[in-house]
This record gives structure tokens, sequence and C-alpha cells, in this order.
């Protein structure tokens, strides 16, 4: 059998698929596609169209080295895209992320808009011509033309610096300020449009920074979730509606215990879906619900509030009578069907799979969605919404061999709650010949193992003989709110416990080999797996990526230190610091952290090597040996993001667990120079 996932080489170069549009008509799916570049250190996207009826094959829309990416139709069936690819009227002109335009009567993708801040992101209104686009302002700046000249003169002296008096001043991986996000109408596209450009929030700030824009069916408004500041450094996010004629925007939903986000406009431009976030407090969890908020004036409902589900809007059904969501449930992310005037909910697709990116056909009988699970990446599908049978559509990509099979199992908690989890095995495993087993612990916390992911392949570790398991302890999501309650503020209980059952089940086995097992976990998941390692000696090894170490440290230098301040008082964060047990560690861990990575900043890793080398059960001796390792990336961020380096990662990772889980040398990526 040949499977890509036995040579990371191939591995990496798997197509990736993100991201579905479909037209007005319903008789065109454009999704993106990214692939290896040639040199093989970064990936490029193209649009391809894959046919809704399914009767022909998936084929590729555009080209070019830059990539393309954001696709949205427009009422005519021409379909805008951003790309950075070069002005063929300005070949010398710098390159930035522009929006074109590729006719639906075929022919050559003609330039749209270009700007000095580049097109970020686009957004089409369904039955208007109506366009808005995302992009960057300096925060000083009057207008384009003055933008374009601030650029210029920072970049001309060589400027980075960034004077703040506001919070937060990172994001992820970006340095926030002084360009800030801003929404434009577009306001002519014909041939020889104006391309003026109306900044529809100029008063936004930063506050427009993980926002989205919705536009109504018409047009005529945008909604839009806009972060505000408070004080001590605190933030929340208020629903703002923009006539997007006259620029005038109004508040729509704005207190201090939620923080909301626009959903699908109601295809009678009647009612908005809102998601309502809580706002959470060491003694109050989170919990995600659906909003009505009627658009010609009243008070918000709550949709299915009896539904122990946190369901995520994505369309109408085209007669207004119900909204099609998504919803994560049990180690999955099925379609459900609520209807509007009961709340009534029904499931729809019955697979294992997670869906995203549900967009309804016009005669709102089918749902076209990517899907995926532990046994496929994303691929596009099409749901019958009344019987819910699902059917693989010609893709742009085939599925990959898989080198094994996948279970799901559970195992009962301390209070006796059930622990689910998917449990990769890899081909030839049983009770002959058991093997060696991972456990991976997801991150967020607020989170589920219910998705491909290509972070964390189990079946990468699969194709090296290795069982994976992948639990959903407390503070998961799909199970219910009593599963998140149960681990909220007290990470190193009920999520660590849980975590110990479900390992007590994997070992039980009789094709697993319960004497050579390791815990691997990333971000919160790699807080977890420092916990662990403070708490148990019963793992072989420890890989623990991005990881949270001491919280009292963590809290106030990730990019989002208000978030944080809300789950734990100072007491809580010490008692559940995983920093305090290094003493106990006494199992070989790798650590792993990118430099860029502002949501768990590096400091966190360097303090946590620093402690293992001088206060763990495996300090370095006196010649500076230490069976702990620190891979550390300078150029990345949160995640691994370069192919080259995304095989480094696995490289190394499968290096040192078949040296403390197998007992076996395996070279170290000759790239690494050692
Ligand atoms: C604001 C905030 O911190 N949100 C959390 C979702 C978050 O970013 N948590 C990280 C520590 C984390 O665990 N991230 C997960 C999603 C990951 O796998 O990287």
């Amino acid at each position: 059998m040949t499977t890509p996932f036995s040579s990371l080489e191939d591995f990496v170069a798997l197509p990736r698929l993100s991201g579905l549009v479909l037209n007005r008509e319903g008789t065109r799916l454009v999704t993106s596609v990214a692939t290896l570049n040639p040199k093989k250190t970064a990936y490029q996207t193209a649009l391809w169209e894959v046919d809704p009826a399914g009767g022909q094959p998936a084929r590729r829309l555009t080209r070019s080295s830059e990539g393309e990416s954001g696709a949205a139709f427009l009422p005519s069936g021409d379909l805008l895209f951003t790309s950075a690819r070069p002005d063929p009227d300005d070949a010398d002109g710098e390159k930035r992320p522009a929006l074109w335009r590729l006719p639906a009567s075929g022919g050559e993708s003609s330039l749209l808009l270009t700007r000095e801040g580049g097109v970020g992101g686009v957004a089409t209104a369904e039955a208007a011509d109506v366009v808005v686009v995302t992009g960057t302002v300096l925060a000083g700046s009057a207008n384009e033309e003055d933008d374009a000249e601030r650029r210029k003169a920072r970049k001309e002296a060589g400027v980075a610096a960034v004077l703040h008096s506001g919070y937060p001043v990172r994001y992820w991986d970006a340095d926030l300020g002084p360009e800030e996000p801003r929404y434009f109408g577009l306001q002519d596209l014909g041939e020889d449009g104006d391309r003026s450009l109306a900044d529809l929030i100029p008063s936004a700030r930063g506050g427009l920074r993980d926002a989205h824009p919705v536009l109504s069916p018409d047009g005529s408004a945008l909604f839009t979730s806009l972060t505000v500041p408070e004080e001590r450094g605190s933030e929340r996010t208020v629903l703002v509606r923009v006539d997007v004629a006259t620029k005038e925007s109004v508040v729509l939903l704005d207190d201090r215990g939620n923080d909301y986000a626009p959903g699908p406009v109601s295809p009678d431009g009647r009612y908005l879906a809102v998601i309502r976030d809580r706002r959470t407090r060491a003694d109050l969890p989170p919990r995600t619900s659906l909003l009505l908020l009627p658009l010609e004036g009243g008070e918000p409902s709550e949709l299915a509030g009896e539904w122990d589900r946190w369901p995520s809007p994505a369309a109408w059904l085209p007669d207004g009578s119900a909204l099609v969501v998504t919803a994560d449930d049990d180690g999955s992310a099925p379609v459900f069907v609520i209807d509007v005037s009961t709340g009534a909910v029904r499931r729809v697709t019955e697979d294992a799979a997670a869906y995203t990116d549900v967009r309804v056909s016009p005669d709102g009988r089918s749902a076209y969605a990517l899907r995926s699970s532990y046994l496929f990446p994303p691929e596009v599908v099409r749901i019958d919404l009344a019987s819910g049978s699902t059917e693989r559509l010609p893709n742009p990509a085939e599925r990959p061999e898989l080198p094994g099979s996948l279970e799901r199992v559970e195992s009962a908690g301390e209070d006796g709650q059930p622990v689910r989890s998917w449990l990769v095995l890899p081909d030839g495993a049983s009770a002959g010949a058991p093997v060696p087993a991972l456990l991976w612990i997801h991150g967020g916390p607020i989170g589920s193992w219910n998705a491909w992911t290509w972070r964390w392949s189990p079946w990468i570790m699969a194709a090296r003989g290795y069982a994976v398991l992948l639990p959903d302890p407390a503070l998961s999501t799909g199970y219910g709110q009593h599963m998140v309650d149960r681990g909220w503020g007290q990470w190193g209980g009920a999520p660590y416990t849980d975590l110990m059952a479900a390992t007590d089940g994997l070992v039980a086995r009789d094709d697993i080999d319960g004497t050579r097992v390791a815990a691997m976990g990333g971000s919160f998941g790699g807080y977890m797996a420092n916990w662990v390692a403070g708490h148990t000696d019963r793992f072989a090894a420890i890989v623990t990526h991005a990881s949270l170490w001491a919280l009292d440290q963590f809290g106030p230098t990730t990019d989002a230190a208000y978030y944080w301040e809300r789950e734990m008082t100072p007491d809580m964060m010490s008692e559940n610091s995983p920093h305090h047990h290094v003493a106990n560690i006494s199992t070989p861990m790798l650590v792993i952290h990118g430099d860029k990575d502002y949501r768990v900043p590096i400091g966190e890793g360097l303090r946590l090597w620093y402690e293992l080398l001088s206060a763990s059960k495996l300090p370095a001796d006196d010649e500076g040996r230490t069976p702990h390792r620190f891979l550390y990336f300078p150029d990345e961020n949160h995640w691994i993001l370069k192919p080259q380096h995304a095989r480094i990662w696995y490289g190394v990772v499968e290096a040192f667990l078949a040296s403390h889980v197998l007992g076996e040398e395996r070279d170290l990526p000759s790239e690494l120079g050692l």
C-alpha cells in the first residue's frame, strides 16, 4: 500500500482545501486549494471550480505564483478574489494584495482595485452589486492619498516603531499598529468606474481586528462586530450596523456581560442571526448562544436556548423558515437545521464528520459544504437537506490512503462522566502484536478533536507504528455545558483526571503496549503536557509545544491578558501552574516553541527549558548533557507554518519518541546541521 503519511515530503505536499462559495443560481462552487511552491518552502493557493451537480471534474480557475484567495461571487456570476499577482499595467510596481475580477463569461481576470494598504478580504451582497473590501490604513491617515504618503515616508525612513496608548499591542503573530483594519465600500464596479473608496467605519480604531463584514441581501446594510476598549486593559465586542450608502452606524447590541458577532441576514432582510458569547468570570464559564435580532426594531430572542450545544449559524433556508447551523457534537460537527418559529432542532448529517462553509442552494433542497474527519481532509460535498444523505462531489484532490484505522472509544472520568476519544490504530495492531501509543491533548482548551488537522496528523505517527489517542476531556465542546463547567478554572483538576482515565482505558487494551506510551500537546495541550509531567511518571516521554508553563507570567504577557484574567483568580493560577511542580519531573521532555508566538509568548518556552535543566529530576549534568531537548523556531509563531519546518517538527518528534518510547535511535533531519 502507498500512503503519503510514510514520507514527510509526500505529506506536506498533499493539497489542502479551504473556503467554499456558491453563485446566486447555485450552479458554480469555488474553493481554494493550497499546494507547495516549486521550492517547497511555502504554500500557494489557487481557486478551483467544483460542479454542484457532480457531473464534471473539478477545474483550476486561477494560476499565479502569488496565489489567489478570498473568492466571492457578484450577482452577475463574476468572481472576485484577492491576489498579489503583478498588475499587467504596472509590471515594476510593488506586489501587494489587490482585488481582481474573473468574468462569468470566461476570459482573463482583470484588476479591479489596488491600494497602498492592500486588500485583505472581500464581501459581496447576494442580490446587489455592492462590494465591501477589508484593508488597513495608518492610524493618522486622512484619506487614501495621505495613507500612501505616510506609508512611503515610514518605509523610506526604515521606521518600524509603534507608539501605543491602548491594549492589546500584539495579536497571535501580528504586531498591531499603526495600521488599523477598515471596511471600504466600493462604489462603482463598471469597466471604467470610479474606484473611490468609502471608509465605512472611520472611527473603528483597532476594533475590526477580528471581525468579518456581513452584508444584507440587498447590500444596503453591513453588520459587524466591533471591539471596543474598556478600563484596565479590557475590551468587549459589540454588534454594529452600518448604512452602506450614508455610512451612518448604529450599535445594535452592547452590554458588559456578552460579546456579539453577526451571523447571516434572513432572505427578507428582517432578521439577523447573532452569536452571543457570555463573558466569563472565575465562577462563570463560557456559554455560546444563538439570537435572532429583528432589524425593524424589538428585542433579540434566543433561538433553541434549550439545546445543550453551541451553534454556529451558517445560512438561512431561502424561505426564511429555518437557520442552517453547525455545532460540535460528540467528536464531530454535523449540520443541523433550526426552525425559527419553534426553535426545534433537527440533525441533518449523520456521519461522524465536521462541516464548515455551509452554502444553501437557491431551491433550499441542498447544501454544499467542506467536510472533514480524522479519516479524510476537507472535501466538497453536497448534502440533501431533507434526508441528510451526502455525496462527495468530484474534488480537486483525492482522499489520501491511510495507514491504519479509526475507532471511537470511551472511559469514565472520576465523577463518572463519559470521556470520549478517537483512537487511531496503525495497520497490524493486534493482541498478538501490541503497539506503542501516544496520548495527544488538544488546545483551546475550549475545543474538540473533531476535524482533520494538518498541524498534528495522527496518521504520520500511525505510519511509524504508533496508536494515537485523541481524547476530549473536561472543557471540550460537543458534550454539553456541564462538560465545560466541570473543568472551568481548574485545569489541573477534571481535565487532567479525564485524560488519565482515557489513558487507563488505552493501556488496558490488548492491542496497545502499555509500557511504551508518551504524551504530547500543543498550546493549552502543551500546558496540560507540562502538568502531566509534574504529576505522573507513567509516560516514557513528553512533547510540549507552544506551552503555558508559569501562569502568573503567561497571564500578563500573552496578547489577550484580560481573557485569561477572567478565568482564574491569582490563587487559582498559582494552584494550576505547572512550574510549581518542576522538581517532580522525571520524564524526558521535548520542548518546542516559535519565537513569533504572541499567544503563548516565547518566555514560557525559555523558562520551561531553563527550569527543566536546572530544577527537574533530570537536570543537565556537569558536562551539560540532558535527555530533554528544545526545538526552537526563530521565525515561526503559535503554529509551524512553513512546510520545511513542519517536516523538521515531525522528524524531531519522531526521533525523540523513538529514542525514549521504542529505545531506538533515529537520524535527525540533516537540515538541523547537527
Ligand atoms: C483568547 C485566547 O487565548 N483564546 C484561546 C482559544 C487560545 O488562544 N488558547 C491557546 C492557548 C490555545 O490553546 N490555542 C489552541 C487553539 C491551539 O491549538 O493553538
